[in-house]
């Protein structure tokens, strides 16, 4: 686990290139600027090149998008492999909705992605394995996560990250599982669409270690928030979306060594 990333992320600044969806949009930007990063975000395809040049990742989320925006992800993507900048995707809802899973499909034909972070539902699709996804959330299914996430990683040829209570972090080969977390992550919508956005962020300081980039954005990221739990007096998801905000930007290395659990 490199967790000096963190410091590296808030020592550089790196700007986050973010096609984020209507729902979470402002979730994802603050939660990037409070943890040290710089978003930006468009929805004008003119000035694609221009904001891939001056970024240090990109972050494609496929949660809500036209036709229209769709061109403009593609077109996103396919500057991020020219201009050689990590790119991450978070297939919103490909579990649940066949439309989503063929647009990302056809998404992945035309660009290499670098990362992809999903739930259950999202991963177990790609990897063309059974599993009963409900819309943006995991849903329910007896596969086994390490096995999914493994054979989605090996079909796309990239990190990924199957979320949930536990994460799975995998090249399709190396495995590492971070235990941090809280149940209150499912009582914030956007809580999925921050961390791919905070994975892009440890991305663009990685030197282009995608595996340690993934590993530690989860890590940081669910321990921020199981730190904001232990501290609440009952189960607040307003509060507690509120806080995990403030705990990105106050969260040390230390702080997070002395509650990792990973392995
Ligand atoms: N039951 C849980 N216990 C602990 N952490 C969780 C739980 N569910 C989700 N998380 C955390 O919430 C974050 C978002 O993941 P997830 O809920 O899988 O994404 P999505 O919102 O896209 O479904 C991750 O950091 C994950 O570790
Ligand atoms: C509710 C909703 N509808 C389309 S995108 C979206 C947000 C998904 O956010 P997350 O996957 O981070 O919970
Ligand atoms: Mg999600």
């Amino acid at each position: 686990m490199q967790l000096s990333l963190l410091n590296q992320l808030r020592d550089q600044n790196p700007v986050i290139l973010n096609i984020s969806n209507f729902v979470t949009v402002q979730d994802v930007a603050n939660g990037l600027n409070s943890l040290g990063a710089s978003p930006i975000m468009s929805e004008e395809i003119a000035e694609a090149d221009a904001l891939v040049q001056m970024s240090g990742a990109v972050a494609l989320n496929l949660g809500a998008f036209t036709k229209q925006q769709l061109a403009h992800i593609q077109k996103t993507g396919e500057l991020a492999n020219k201009y050689h900048k990590p790119l991450i995707v978070d297939p919103v809802a490909i579990g649940a909705v066949a439309y989503r899973r063929e647009v990302a499909e056809q998404l992945f034909q035309q660009f290499q992605v670098d990362i992809i972070r999903g739930n259950a539902g999202e991963i177990a699709a790609l990897a063309g394995m059974d599993w009963q996804a409900k819309g943006i959330d995991a849903g329910e299914g007896d596969g086994d996560k390490v096995t999914i996430a493994q054979a989605a990683a090996n079909q796309h040829h990239c990190v990924v990250i199957l979320s949930g209570p536990t994460d799975i972090i995998t090249d399709g080969t190396r495995v590492v599982q971070v235990k941090n977390g809280t149940p209150l992550f499912q009582l914030h919508v956007g809580s999925g669409d921050m961390l791919s956005s905070i994975v892009a962020a440890f991305a663009a300081v990685s030197g282009g270690d995608y595996f340690a980039a993934a590993q530690t954005a989860c890590l940081v990221f669910a321990s921020a928030g199981e730190l904001v739990a232990s501290e609440l007096p009952a189960e607040l998801p307003g509060t507690f979306a509120m806080k995990l905000i403030d705990e990105l930007h106050l969260v040390t290395v230390a702080e997070v060594e002395r509650v990792a659990r990973f392995a």
